[in-house]
């Protein structure tokens, strides 16, 4: 009897002292946790920020895109651009190649077809603004559609 009350008295506050560090470690894992998950939002914030053309990149890299049709939105930082091919075929062609490349690029274009008619809009919506994204992804349409067009 005197073993068994030892050895339930020992289980017991194993038992306690279990719980007591599991509380402790939830807590503390808790509350580390948040705390990263606030580091991680402050850093990935600024990274997006960081990531708008700059106004060097804006008269160098856009400029060259401004000079091949694409115009920058009055009211928004975003370039749009309207491709005309020949037909619905050569358009949806177009549209296949580059929606594989933006997937690719994790990138996806704004876009509206009609027939023949693509009309495009790029921006990077977690950015809330124009970036290298983008510009490299126009530069795939422009390829594309040089070779159909
Ligand atoms: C969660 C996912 O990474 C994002 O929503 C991606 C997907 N495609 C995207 N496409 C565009 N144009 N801008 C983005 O910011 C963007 N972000």
């Amino acid at each position: 009897m005197m073993v068994v009350n030892v050895v339930l008295r020992h289980a017991s506050r194993a038992i306690a002292s279990e719980s007591f560090h599991f509380r402790c470690f939830s807590r503390t894992s808790t509350r580390s946790l948040s705390l990263s998950g606030t580091q991680f939002a402050v850093t990935k914030s600024k990274a997006k920020m960081a990531d708008k053309l700059t106004s060097e990149e804006r008269s160098t890299i856009l400029n060259a895109l401004l000079q091949k049709g694409w115009k920058v939105q009055d009211d928004r930082d975003a370039i749009y651009k309207e491709y005309l091919f020949k037909d619905f075929n050569e358009a949806f062609g177009f549209m296949t190649r580059v929606a594989i490349k933006a997937d690719k690029m994790n990138h996806h274009p704004e876009w509206f077809n009609v027939y023949n008619k693509v009309n495009i809009t790029l921006s990077t919506h977690d950015s809330n603004g124009l970036t290298k994204r983008d510009i490299n992804l126009a530069n795939f349409m422009e390829d594309v559609a040089g070779n159909t067009q």
